[in-house]
């Protein structure tokens, strides 16, 4: 196998390879640009006009979509993956990668779309260097544009994978990509219905892509992911690799969501009145306190078949510790 497919290797080591460009047999290229960073082109002649980016461990013990994409990154260095796209390969936040952390110091997936800026030290400058990457990779005209942030989450969930998808003025969620979603395994979607500050935001708000955070189900060290199964999700990205992706044509059942409300810490006094092992997805019925904070602020549900995911009181003051959700139809699809 080439060196170069040894992304996952270098990085963890934290080593630089001797070549930066290697070729395989079939005239894949593979160009090492920065650490944990990657990009992938076809043979001359066989580039179909996409462009995707695959993404994981912006959070570092998340480690089930690194060893997914370590496992594609394997199958095009050794020629049993042919790319007929471009790809751009990253991982997010390689010292945390390393320790088997979520972050060190900042969570990278809250310092897009300018918040690198109003913070210090190395996970800020390399949400800068991510953004970066990731806009040279979309800069080429009349190409497809496609990123999936590979993810999974702190605690069990009701619905095991899922996708969160951005939101941008004036743009319309589309239909076709929830179909691909759906075909790749996703049993739901968030929509998304304002501006955010992970890096899915900024690519779908400020580079034009498709973007979707995909959580693919509970975080685990390496070597330890059996019970996360990516297979649906891992067979689609070779066929989009690939250029050979079937037509699906269906939503086939899969459950929409949207957001009702963030549910934001804005000091040390926050109480989140859930149990510790809630899952994600778990309905809260009307009335229920959910949370308490600083100056009497109360956080109680008032809305019809609402739902919590992604809670967390431990997040820094300011962050959001939970969203609540509520079903939504394909009313607004595109
Ligand atoms: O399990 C959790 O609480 C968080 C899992 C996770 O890392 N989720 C992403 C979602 C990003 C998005 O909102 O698109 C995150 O919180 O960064
Ligand atoms: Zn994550």
């Amino acid at each position: 196998m080439l060196a170069l497919g040894k992304l996952l290797e270098l990085t963890l080591a934290g080593r630089e390879p001797a070549q930066k460009i290697q070729l395989t047999v079939d005239g894949v290229q593979m160009r090492w640009l920065s650490e944990g960073a990657l990009e992938v082109r076809p043979p001359q002649g066989k580039d179909h006009g996409g462009d995707l980016l695959l993404s994981s461990g912006i959070h570092g013990n998340e480690t089930a979509p690194i060893e997914l994409l370590d496992r594609l990154l394997h199958g095009i260095a050794r020629g049993e993956i042919k790319p007929r796209n471009r790809i751009l390969f990253l991982f997010g936040n390689p010292e945390a990668m390393r320790r088997g952390e979520r972050y060190l110091e900042l969570d990278v997936n809250r310092l897009f779309n300018g918040r690198h800026e109003q913070n210090i030290g190395p996970e800020a400058m390399r949400a800068a260097e991510l953004e970066q990457l990731a806009r040279s990779f979309f800069s080429l005209p009349d190409r497809s544009r496609l990123h999936y942030d590979l993810h999974t989450a702190i605690r069990g969930s009701k619905i095991e994978q899922f996708a969160l998808y951005p939101w941008k003025d004036g743009r319309q969620h589309s239909r076709r990509e929830l179909e691909r979603l759906r075909a790749a395994g996703m049993e739901a979607v968030l929509l998304q219905n304002k501006t955010s500050i992970t890096f899915t935001a900024f690519t779908y708000e400020q580079l034009g892509a498709e973007a979707f955070t995909l959580e693919l189900g509970k975080a685990r060290p390496f070597g330890q992911n059996q019970g996360v199964d990516v297979s649906r999700l891992e067979a689609r990205l070779k066929q989009i690799i690939e250029g050979a992706e079937p037509e699906t044509g269906s939503l086939d059942g899969l459950k929409l969501f949207a957001v009702s409300r963030e549910v934001i810490k804005h000091s040390d006094a926050f109480i989140l009145h859930l149990p510790a092992d809630v899952e994600n997805f778990s309905e809260l019925a009307k009335g229920y306190l959910l949370a308490e904070d600083v100056a009497k602020t109360r956080w109680v549900i008032e809305e019809e078949g609402a739902r919590i995911i992604f809670p967390n009181p431990k997040v820094k003051n300011g962050l959001r510790a939970g969203i609540l959700i509520v079903p939504t139809t394909d009313a607004g699809l595109a």
